[in-house]
C-alpha cells in the first residue's frame, strides 16, 4: 500500500507552489521531507492529505484516486498531525483525542467503550495520560503536539503524515515523538513527516525527499541522498558534517 504524488501541481488559487513533484510512501516506511522555509512542504502534505486539490497530476492511495474515496474513508486511512497551533476551544486532551475515533463511529453516533479505550491507550502511549482532563488551551505547546499526535493514532490510520512533529518539544519528547514515529512503522504504516533537521531524517527516516522552490530536488534513502553538498544546496547556506568516533555521522549549519 502507498501513498504518492504523480507529477503533482500543487499550491493555492491563483498561487502555484510546486510542480512536478512525483513521490511515495509505502506501508511500514518512514519518509521525511526536507527542505528551505517557503519550499512548499506545508502545501505538499495539505494536497496528499486531499485538503487542498491537486493543479496537476494526481495523489494515488493505494492505486485510487485520493479524490475518488470518500472522505470519512479517507480519514480511515490517512491521519494528519498539523503544526502545533493555540487550541480556541477547552477541550479536555482525552476528548481531543477521542475526535480521532470519529472517522470509525456513524455519522452521528456517541463514542463507545471501545473508542474511549483506544483514546485512553493512545494517551498511555504518548506518556501523556496524566493530561487526560485538562483543558488543551490550558497546557504547554509541547503538550498539546504530543495531544495530536495521539488524536492522530487514536485514528487508528495507514498512513500518518506529521508537520513539523517535533517544532515545540523539548529534547526528550523530540526523542519520545521519533522514537514513536520508528516504532509506527514497525507497526506497518506508513510515515511520512517534515522537519527542518537533517539528522532527524537521517536519524529515524528510511528515506527522504528534498523540496525547495517546489520541486524536488533529490528522494532516495537517506544515506545515498543526504550529504554536505546536496543540504548546502538546498539550503543555499554552508553545511558542516561531523563524524562521531563511533562513525556516526551528523549535519550543522555552518
Ligand atoms: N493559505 C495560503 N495562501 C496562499 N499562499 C500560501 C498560503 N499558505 C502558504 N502560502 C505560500 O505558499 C508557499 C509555500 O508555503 P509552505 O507553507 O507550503 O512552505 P513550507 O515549506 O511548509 O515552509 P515552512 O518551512 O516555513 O513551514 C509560500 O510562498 C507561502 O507564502
Amino acid at each position: 500500500m502507498t501513498l504518492a504524488a504523480q507529477d503533482l501541481a500543487f499550491g493555492y488559487r491563483g498561487h502555484p507552489v510546486g510542480q512536478g513533484v512525483s513521490l511515495a510512501v509505502a506501508a511500514g516506511e518512514v519518509l521525511a521531507l526536507l527542505g528551505p522555509n517557503g519550499g512548499g512542504k506545508t502545501t505538499l502534505l495539505k494536497t496528499l492529505l486531499g485538503l487542498l486539490p491537486p493543479q496537476a497530476g494526481s495523489v494515488m492511495l493505494d492505486g485510487r484516486d485520493l479524490a475518488a474515496i470518500p472522505v470519512r474513508e479517507r480519514a480511515r486511512l490517512v491521519a494528519y498531525v498539523p503544526q502545533s497551533h493555540h487550541g480556541t476551544f477547552a477541550f479536555t486532551a482525552f476528548d481531543v483525542v477521542l475526535m480521532g475515533r470519529t472517522a470509525h463511529g456513524g455519522l452521528f453516533a456517541r463514542p463507545g467503550a471501545k473508542d474511549r479505550a483506544v483514546a485512553a491507550a493512545m494517551l498511555e502511549r504518548l506518556g501523556i495520560a496524566h493530561l487526560s482532563g485538562r483543558s488543551v488551551t490550558m497546557i504547554s505547546g509541547g503538550e498539546r503536539q504530543l495531544v495530536l499526535v495521539a488524536r492522530a493514532l487514536a485514528q487508528e490510520p495507514r498512513f500518518i503524515v506529521l508537520d513539523e512533529p517535533t517544532a515545540s518539544l523539548d529534547f526528550g519528547n523530540q526523542g519520545k515523538v521519533m522514537r514513536q514515529i520508528r516504532s509506527l512503522a514497525a507497526d506497518g504504516l506508513g510515515v511520512l513527516f517534515t522537519t527542518h533537521d537533517p539528522n532527524q531524517a537521517l536519524g529515524h527516516a528510511d528515506r527522504v525527499a528534498l523540496l525547495r522552490d517546489g520541486g524536488v530536488m533529490a528522494v532516495g534513502p537517506v544515506a545515498e541522498v543526504l550529504s554536505q553538498e546536496r543540504l548546502a544546496a538546498l539550503y543555499g547556506a554552508p553545511v558542516e558534517t561531523v563524524v562521531e568516533p563511533g562513525g556516526r555521522t551528523a549535519f550543522l549549519p555552518g
